[in-house]
């Protein structure tokens, strides 16, 4: 048995009831097969790959809070603090009722990988909470962050770990969380990214991540020749990812005729008005399916089946495994060119695996969403200098980072004579400066 199939087992055995977390590593262990193989007795002598796929640390913590009706609610809160080798940790809190210390495994161990193509020193960690604030008033909101930041205050700060916004933590919850830091340490630092431009945040940070899945998109086309200007797309979710990718879509020129949110997508043939989007979703917090009620020509439909609309380009930007081999059947079969992940881990193996097999390009998340991340690492360095870069200052670096991103992937899957096969590039390229790290600063 090889060296990477070996740790894959040995995750699968003592990470029970985590197949998220075990779908991860599966993904970025097969692709490092090639690199592992030529270096084998020189990372097994250090236990390399055992290291890589344990996180440092993971803390999990109550939190307990008061509901409108003075009813005592308790639910679970958690840090995943995955790897340092190269930064201080890094990544979003996630509140939402899926949440689990699996799911928080699978994406601390995605954003290392991530966080290491950006180029910059930032280490990977991801966190949250069964938390869903869905539904609740801004006050419940508050009450729960600011227990949640009672606990989490103790093991953050502006140079060991940096948290940020996922689904269900936007800017609403992010001040919360960033006043009741301030309020138990005593510190104005820029301990969370994401923050509102008022109090430390970067302009375009909202925007970076959507942007960012764009700009990738744009750099695959180019290098085949091919442009946005005309194309169909469709894209999953419209929360703060959808919409931005939506939006920069639509500014290069393509037309995009489908969202959705958990309950069901909309369909608007004539193109999406994402200022009514914006106003349904960022304003008053609603249902997708009032965009029908609002546009006439467009379409609700309860459930899923996205996928069958026909595009040229598929942007899951929704949640993991939204995207299983049926939808990418249906996508090759309307004629499909490009899939850009802006979700961590959307599409599932086999899916993936059918995509490209049918000459799908491909782009798995942690390369075509890194641009939120990256966009956390400016506002964390406009914090250290007491500066504020201005938008289309922070928008040339995005859109720089983005293009190297490309470039290291597409790079990397050339040396090892796989063209194209982007999932293998980026697993290749994100692991190389981590492992490089780790080897220097020893048994740690
Ligand atoms: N925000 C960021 O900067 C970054 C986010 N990501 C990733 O992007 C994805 C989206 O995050 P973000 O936009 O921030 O989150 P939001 O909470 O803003 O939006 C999430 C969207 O996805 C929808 N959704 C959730 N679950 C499902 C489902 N099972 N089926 C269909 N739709 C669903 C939500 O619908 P509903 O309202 O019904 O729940 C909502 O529209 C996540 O995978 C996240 O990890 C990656 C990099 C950075
Ligand atoms: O901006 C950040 O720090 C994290 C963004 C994030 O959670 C992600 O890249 O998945």
């Amino acid at each position: 048995m090889s060296y990477t199939e070996e740790v894959y087992e040995r995750v699968v055995a003592q990470n029970p009831g985590e197949p998220e977390f075990h779908q991860a590593v599966k993904e970025v262990l097969d692709s490092l097969k090639v690199v592992i193989d030529k270096n084998e007795e020189k990372y097994r002598s250090v236990s390399l790959l055992e290291r890589l796929v344990e996180p440092e640390r993971i803390i999990s913590f109550r939190v307990p809070w008061v509901d409108d009706n003075g009813v005592v609610q308790v639910n679970k809160g958690y840090r995943v603090q995955f790897n340092s080798a190269i930064g201080p940790y890094k990544g979003g809190l996630r509140f939402h009722p899926s949440v689990n210390q699996g799911i928080l495994k699978f994406l601390g161990f995605e954003q290392t990988f991530k966080n290491s193509l950006t180029g910059l020193p930032i280490g990977g960690g991801k966190g949250g909470s069964n938390f869903d604030p869905k539904g609740k008033s801004d006050r419940e909101v508050m009450a729960f962050c600011q227990s949640f930041m009672t606990e989490l205050s103790k093991y953050i700060g502006a140079d060991t770990d940096v948290p940020a916004g996922d689904i269900g933590v936007g800017g609403r919850e992010i001040g919360y969380l960033f006043g009741q830091y301030k309020r138990i340490r005593g510190l104005y630092e820029g301990v969370l990214t994401g923050k509102g431009l008022t109090y430390g945040g970067s302009l375009i940070r909202t925007q970076a991540t959507g942007y960012g899945v764009v700009y990738m998109l744009d750099e695959i086309m180019k290098a085949h020749k091919d442009s946005i200007a005309g194309k169909t797309f469709v894209v999953t979710g419209s929360g703060n990812v959808a919409i931005y990718a939506v939006e920069k879509a639509q500014q290069l020129g393509g037309k995009v005729v489908a969202m959705c949110d958990s309950n069901g997508f909309i369909h608007d043939p004539e193109g999406i008005k994402l200022d009514i989007v914006k106003d349904i979703k960022e304003v008053k917090r609603g249902r997708i399916k009032e965009y029908a009620d609002r546009v006439e020509g467009a379409t609700y439909t309860e459930g899923l089946g996205i996928w069958n609309i026909k595009c040229d380009v598929y942007l899951p930007c929704a949640t993991q495994n939204e995207l299983s081999l049926d939808g990418a059947k249906a996508l090759v079969a309307n004629g499909c060119k490009y899939v850009v992940e802006g979700a961590n881990m959307p599409t599932t193996l086999d899916a993936t695996s059918y995509l490209m097999e049918n000459g799908v390009l491909f782009m798995p998340g942690k390369a075509a969403n890194a641009g939120g991340v990256a966009t956390s690492a400016l506002e964390m360095s406009q914090n250290s200098m007491r500066l504020s870069w201005t938008a289309e200052e922070v928008d040339e670096k995005l859109h720089n980072i983005m293009i190297d991103i490309f470039h290291k992937a597409d790079d990397a899957a050339k040396r090892y004579d796989m063209e194209d096969n982007y999932v293998a590039g980026a697993n290749i390229a994100g692991f190389e400066k981590v492992v490089d790290a780790m080897m220097a600063q020893g048994i740690c």
